[in-house]
């Protein structure tokens, strides 16, 4: 199913790889601790006298061999304890949002984590003027769209949430919405209820991971207990047809990170990922990189291994990827449709 209505010109397989790089796209599903690369986390822990846990950044890099969710969320959370100060949060975010221009990624919504940092004594004004100066930066100087989805941890109390709601109104313009991550089994969307009823009635965007290893159940509760906009992962909405006609019927996008389903074990391979599925079963999959620093790559690796795991994956697919995302992001409608104008245009030439 195309819901685009643009049946894209015959394309050979061969140029498919550099419309993967070139497309213009969204990312929507990336936590911005999780593009710190092991060498900037040993040069934040020098500048900052942070002792950790590896002699060396190839010992960091071999440890990233996860088996679930949470064998990466406990040394993901280990990483960010090096992040200390205003610049060491704008230096994080410069360097995602200059990897993502390399990528031709038009908008950034980029997810932060207030509670690991503000847990460890860090100011949540530190921790939002240095994500803030970064995304003012690098729209100027770059061209991109960037904004900021303040994240609740759900292995915390949802009284923890309210408390970093509040702690956060004071820079309330400095982030458009809201979203729930971290461990998801043992901590459905429903027990957040309160405090995404306050994020909505403040006029911010709602997201929630579910169904990423959480069952349907929790897709369902995110979208009408929390009332949310966009699923984080939801692949396994295929367990259930009336799930999948649902998302289908309301276009609610799905932000699919392909690499870290490979290393978070979801899919045994690559080549089994269900993103097809969704896709020609209408739903509005895109692709994302999630913790691009941990999981193998940033968007455009995520696109070209992607298509070349997956068998049955076309030019119509990859053209319906972007155009999702451009579609379901968060930005200006004008700044959408001319990014859509643009990724058409792309499509044209190829
Ligand atoms: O993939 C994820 N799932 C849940 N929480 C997270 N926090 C960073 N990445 C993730
Ligand atoms: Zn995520």
């Amino acid at each position: 199913m195309n819901a685009t209505n643009f049946e894209i010109p015959a394309i050979d397989a061969t140029r498919l790889p550099g419309l993967l790089r070139s497309m213009p796209k969204a990312e929507l599903h990336m936590h911005i601790e999780g593009s710190l690369e092991p060498e900037m986390i040993f040069r934040l822990a020098e500048r900052n006298g942070v002792k950790l846990a590896y002699a060396s950044v190839e010992a960091l890099r071999e440890a990233y061999a996860f088996t679930d969710l949470q064998s990466f969320l406990d040394i993901y959370y280990a990483g960010a304890s090096v992040l200390l100060t205003q610049q060491d949060f704008y230096d994080m975010a410069r360097a995602y949002l200059d990897r993502a221009v390399a990528d031709n990624v038009v908008r950034a919504e980029m997810f932060f984590d207030p509670q690991t940092h503000t847990e460890r004594g860090v100011a949540m004004a530190t921790v939002i003027e240095g994500l803030h100066r970064a995304c003012v930066d690098a729209e100027r100087e770059q061209g991109i769209s960037a904004a900021l989805i303040l994240c609740f941890l759900r292995h915390l109390p949802e009284e923890a949430a309210l408390q970093t709601l509040e702690d956060a109104l004071p820079f309330r313009d400095r982030f458009i919405g809201v979203g729930l991550d971290s461990s998801e089994v043992g901590h459905p969307p429903e027990k957040f209820a309160r405090v995404f009823a306050r994020a909505r009635d403040l006029g911010l965007h709602l997201v929630a991971h579910a169904g990423e290893e959480g069952p349907p159940a929790y897709i369902w509760s995110a979208l009408d207990v929390l009332g949310v906009e966009r699923i984080d992962h939801g692949v396994q909405a295929v367990h259930d047809p009336d799930l999948m006609d649902r998302l289908a019927r309301d276009r609610i996008a799905l932000t699919v990170c392909p690499l870290s389903n490979e290393k978070l074990c979801v899919f045994p391979t690559l080549a089994d990922h269900n993103i097809q599925r969704l896709l020609d079963a209408g739903l509005a999959a895109t692709v994302n990189s999630d913790d691009p620093a941990y999981f193998g790559g940033y968007m455009n690796t995520n696109f070209t291994r992607l298509f070349e795991q997956v068998p049955g994956l076309t030019a119509q697919h990859a053209y319906q990827l972007a155009f999702n995302s451009i579609e379901a992001s968060f930005a200006a409608v004008a700044d959408k449709q001319r990014w859509q104008v643009q990724l058409r245009e792309c499509f044209e030439r190829a």
